[in-house]
């Protein structure tokens, strides 16, 4: 696991500049940019369709983008492919869960350990190797709350843990950022109140970059928002600003946004 963030909090840890991304004449997310700071949990919001999830597929290098630039601690990393986005240190969740049902708690955060660790650690001895990616497998598993599951069949578990295994597993990739595309999808109450609590504690660790719909879990774990609406951003910026622009309140957050 990486050492917990050392740097002032205003320090720009992604960067996005009029990043763009067109599927053939749709263009989904239409130049945009963002900063995300340091420490300061980073919500992206809008309708259903506004560009959100293509959005993050090009922070961490799933989808190539049309045009623009991401930067990560100010390194151009537009053009990197996803496993090496990832090794430098963004780890990201999908909307739908993403864990080996057959296999343990503990396989699938070993696994993921292993994905981080399979080219750092090729010079260390294959019994070192393997200590600290259980080491960093177990740690993950405390950060997300399921040390107690260690030796549960991931997919015998409540949905609620299968999601909250998915952030372990992106824990045990050793991130310093968080991207989680829709954490509290499919969630009940009391399922979704327990991963807020889990994403709390973990923003006081990591810097996250959440996709999320529920707005009150938004507005309980965000400091900045980003609102996109039809792949262009509205406005990004601290979360009482965003909230109070009207603009925002006409294309999202007022009386129409039960319906999105
Ligand atoms: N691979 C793709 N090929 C073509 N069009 C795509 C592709 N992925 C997304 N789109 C389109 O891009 C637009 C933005 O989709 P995206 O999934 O990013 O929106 P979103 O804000 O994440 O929506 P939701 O909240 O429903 O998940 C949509 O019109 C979608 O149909």
């Amino acid at each position: 696991m990486s050492a917990p963030k050392s740097s002032p909090e205003s320090s720009i840890v992604l960067e996005t500049r009029e990043l763009t991304k067109a599927f053939g004449g749709l263009v989904a997310v239409n130049s945009v940019s963002i900063v995300v700071r340091e420490g300061e949990p980073h919500a992206v919001i809008g309708p259903n369709g506004a560009g959100k999830s293509t959005f993050v597929n090009l922070l961490t290098g799933h989808l190539p983008a049309s045009g623009g630039q991401v930067l990560f601690r100010g390194r151009d990393i537009t053009s990197l492919p996803a496993h090496r986005i990832s090794r430098l240190g963004i780890g990201r969740s999908y909307q739908k869960t993403n864990i080996f049902p057959t296999f343990t708690v503990f396989e699938n955060c070993r696994l993921a350990a292993q994905s981080r660790l399979s080219s750092s650690m090729r010079f260390f001895r294959p019994a070192r190797a393997l200590a600290d990616v259980n080491a960093r497998a177990e740690r993950a598993m405390e950060l997300a709350g399921l040390a107690a599951r260690s030796g549960r069949v991931a997919g015998t578990m409540s949905y609620g843990e299968q999601r909250q295994l998915e952030i372990a597993m992106v824990l045990a990739t050793g991130p310093d950022v968080l991207v989680l595309d829709e954490p509290l999808a499919g969630m009940g109450r009391e399922e979704s109140e327990r991963m807020v609590t889990l994403l709390k504690g973990l923003a006081a660790q990591y810097t996250l970059v959440l996709v999320e719909h529920d707005m009150d879990a938004v507005f309980s774990l965000a400091h900045t928002l980003t609102v996109m609406v039809n792949g262009t951003l509205l406005e990004s910026g601290p979360v009482d600003v965003v909230r109070a622009s009207q603009a925002v309140q006409d294309a999202y957050l007022g009386d129409g946004a039960e319906a999105y």
